[in-house]
Formats: C-alpha cells, structure tokens, sequence
C-alpha cells in the first residue's frame, strides 16, 4: 500500500547553506542542512551570534545565500515562484515592522502587493482579535501608538492572515512581557492546531519556552548544526 506521506518532501529544507558577510567576507553560516516535516513545532538553538536569525533569514529568502539551497516541498524556487513562496512561508521578526497607518493598513500590507491573489478576509483578522480580547475597533487604531506587545501580536495576526503553511518565528516574544507571551503563544497554538500540516520553526532563548512549543531540537554553534 502507497501511502503518499511516507515520501513526502520537507516542507522546507535547508541543504548545505552557506552565507558570508558581503563586506568581510566573514562565514555566517558554513554549509547549513535542515529541514522542516509539515505539520513539524521545529525548536530552533543556540547562542546569541551562533547564527539563528541568519538561517531563518535565508530559508525565508529574504538575504542571498552564497552556497546551498532551500527547497519549498521539494523544489528549488525560482525567481518567478517567490511572491508565491512568500504566502507559504513567512518570516516573523523579534521586532516587528509596522508602517504609518492603522491596525487594518498593517494588516492589509501583504493584501497591496502587485503579486497578491486576492484581498483581506476582514470576518478572519476580527475573529483573530477576538482571540487576542480585542474587537473590531482595534482596527482603526493607530499603530503607531501600540505598544511593542501589542504591535508583535497584530504582525503574528498578520502572518496567520496570509495562510501560510510554514512560519519563522525568530526570538518572536524576546521583549514581550509575560501577558502579552501567553497571548502571543495562545494565538501562534491556536493556528498551528487548526491544520496538522501547518508547521513552525520558533527560536527563543527561553528553555521553558522551546520544550512548550517544540518537539524537535536544532542546534546551531558558530554557523554550523552541532545538534539535531
Ligand atoms: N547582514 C549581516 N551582515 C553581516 N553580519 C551579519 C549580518 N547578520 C548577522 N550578522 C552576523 O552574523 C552572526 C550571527 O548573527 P545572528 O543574528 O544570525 O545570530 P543569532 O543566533 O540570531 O543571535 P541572537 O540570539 O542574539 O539573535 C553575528 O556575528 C552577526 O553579527
């Protein structure tokens, strides 16, 4: 019996990536392999400068990368398939980006592209505020007079909005406070257990944190996996 499964590709793979820094030519990252089973809670590790955001930088295609390459489901992605890569895969920053405008702008961002398929599902960011104890008149809010808490859980909002397959949470409650880490947690869970296929890769420098969000561990030490 062929059950599809047992032969399908990573969701998103690393294999033998290698990043310099343009003007030392320093190595950031020296031959990186690693890979992310759909459905996978990836525990990404290692010391401040081990190269954590680096990698995630990389499998996001947001940097160049001078060696290797990363596959989305088994393929390498051409130049034309990006913006398509880009909804599958997104990449959450420790600090979140947002731009001069309301909640609703910021989250209507990805939906402006020129490569965007369709527009934002309004019913699905109030629901997801919902989730945060939020209504929908948070959606006129400046986002500018949110809170660092508050503007990292509307750019998690944001990301789950895209629909993706696969997100890259990078150190993504490193200054939250305690509330506002559960809320973020809460949210992030709630995603990934609507769809067994959906899958992150979650840094973090709290241990505690990584056991509770993650199944599986890799560990990075001067731009090499040491671990995992
Ligand atoms: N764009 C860049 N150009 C040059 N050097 C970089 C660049 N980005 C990161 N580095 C360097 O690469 C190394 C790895 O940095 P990175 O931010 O990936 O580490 P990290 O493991 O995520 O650390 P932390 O836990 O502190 O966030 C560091 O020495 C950093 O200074």
């Amino acid at each position: 019996m062929n059950d599809p499964d047992v032969l399908a590709p990573p969701v998103i793979e690393g294999v033998g990536i290698v990043r310099r820094d343009s003007k030392t030519n320093r190595t950031l990252l020296s031959g990186v392999s690693l890979h992310v089973d759909a459905g996978e809670s990836l525990g990404l590790e290692g010391a401040s400068g081990s190269g954590k955001s680096t990698l995630l930088r990389a499998l996001a295609l947001l940097d160049p990368i001078e060696g290797g390459e990363v596959r989305y489901l088994g393929k390498v992605i051409q130049k034309s398939a990006v913006p398509g890569f880009r909804r599958n895969v997104v990449y959450l920053a420790q600090r979140p980006s947002m731009v001069v405008g309301t909640v609703l702008q910021n989250l209507s961002l990805p939906f402006t592209f020129a490569s965007a398929e369709r527009g934002l599902d309004h019913a699905a960011a109030v629901e997801l505020l919902g989730v945060l104890d939020r209504d929908e008149s948070m959606l006129d809010q400046d986002a500018m007079t949110l809170s660092g808490g508050e503007q990292q859980l509307i750019a998690l909002v944001r990301a789950i909005l895209v629909d993706p397959d696969v997100i890259l949470l990078d150190e993504p409650t490193a200054s939250l406070d305690p509330a506002s880490t559960d809320r973020f947690e809460q949210l992030a869970t709630t995603w990934k257990r609507a769809d067994a296929r959906r899958s992150w890769v979650w840094t973090s420098h709290d241990a505690d944190q990584v056991d509770r969000l993650t199944s599986r561990r890799v560990r990075l030490a001067d731009g090499s996996v040491v671990d995992g």
